[in-house]
């Protein structure tokens, strides 16, 4: 029998209204499936849609049309208390460390707080999983008599991360989780996400611009394009050689990826389009170097390449190698 994915999204859609009543079209009918234990990383310029998608996925905003599934069970349009209990299992680690702790709260409370309430711990059972915690994130458990803002922006993500981890969640979405870092403190804040997911088995959705960093943790790509997902693969595959120009141009774009050259690869020009008034055909066509006539008019759907390998292009390049 075929293993139950933990998450399935099938036709998401996720539309804001502007003031004056334009409609932007963030995540246009995404289809996606994270099996249990997996690190999607989820890239794309800013503004295609990412962290739309990401709060989607954890019902901080209602989708207009299509489905979630988390564990088999449809939370779509899930809310009060259904929806807290699946929250348990499904929490987020944010972009800005500082801005998501509470400053008067002493850093044990912030972590055991979640637990407490979402597995209904007792405050001592909650306040022994938040010194394992700090611990795990190589703060140490002294740490917990501390406030935040007694912390280094880095050391507040460690907080930030072990408080998400607290309620033993199966899914962890992860918004941009240091691109507010320092460089030089990114690296040791990948690597401990990287242990964690893996010594956990959780199942983590990455979302990043930085193909570098998603690189180094996660096990398939996907990139995002004015809402779509317009290629999806294994990491190995797709680093040796993506089929999307797009993928190719933004992989291409980021010097320490590029160890293998890719020849066909142009540079990005100028900016994505307005989601709220999209381009006929392929979105992608007004900036890719290889747009025909089929490209400008005919939209392409997302089809298989290879073996976990899709791509949504009319033309897609010639992978290097295949993994
Ligand atoms: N509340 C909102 N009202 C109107 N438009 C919005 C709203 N939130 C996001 N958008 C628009 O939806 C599109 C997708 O935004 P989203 O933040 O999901 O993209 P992103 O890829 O995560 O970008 P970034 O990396 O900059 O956060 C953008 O065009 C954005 O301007």
């Amino acid at each position: 029998m075929k293993p139950v994915p933990l998450l399935q999204l099938t036709g998401l859609r996720v539309e804001y209204s502007r003031p004056g009543g334009q409609k932007v079209r963030a995540v246009r009918d995404v289809d996606l499936v994270i099996a249990e234990g997996e690190t999607l990383g989820l890239v794309g310029e800013s503004g295609c849609g990412k962290s739309s998608l990401g709060r989607a996925v954890l019902r901080a905003i209602e989708p207009q049309a299509g489905r979630i599934d988390f564990l088999g069970l449809d939370i779509t349009h899930l809310k009060g208390a259904p929806l807290r209990r699946v929250w348990a299992d499904l929490q987020m680690i944010f972009q800005d460390p500082f801005g998501s702790l509470n400053p008067r709260r002493k850093v044990v409370d912030i972590i055991a707080e979640p637990v407490v309430r979402a597995r209904g711990a007792t405050r001592q059972e909650a306040e022994e999983r938040a010194g394992e915690l700090l611990e795990k994130v190589g703060l140490g458990r002294d740490a917990g008599q501390r406030r935040p803002r007694e912390f280094s922006g880095g050391q507040r993500q460690r907080i930030a991360i072990a408080r998400a981890l607290a309620p033993s969640p199966r899914f962890v979405v992860a918004d941009e989780p240091v691109s507010a870092l320092d460089v030089s403190i990114q690296a040791q804040v990948v690597n401990l996400l990287a242990d964690l997911t893996e010594t956990s088995n959780l199942t983590c959705l990455f979302i990043s611009h930085d193909l570098g960093v998603v690189r180094q943790l996660a096990d398939r790509v996907a990139v995002m394009y004015l809402g779509q997902i317009i290629e999806i693969a294994e990491r190995d595959r797709f680093f040796a050689g993506p089929a999307h120009p797009y993928s190719s141009a933004l992989l291409a774009s980021v010097p320490r990826v590029t160890a293998v050259a890719e020849p066909k690869a142009a540079q990005l020009q100028g900016d994505p389009p307005d989601p709220a008034d999209p381009p006929a055909g392929c979105l992608f066509s007004t900036r890719c170097p290889a747009a025909t006539e089929l490209c400008r008019t005919e939209q392409p759907v997302l089809r298989e390449l290879g073996p976990g390998h899709d791509v949504r292009c009319h033309f897609p390049l010639e992978p290097l190698e295949h993994a």
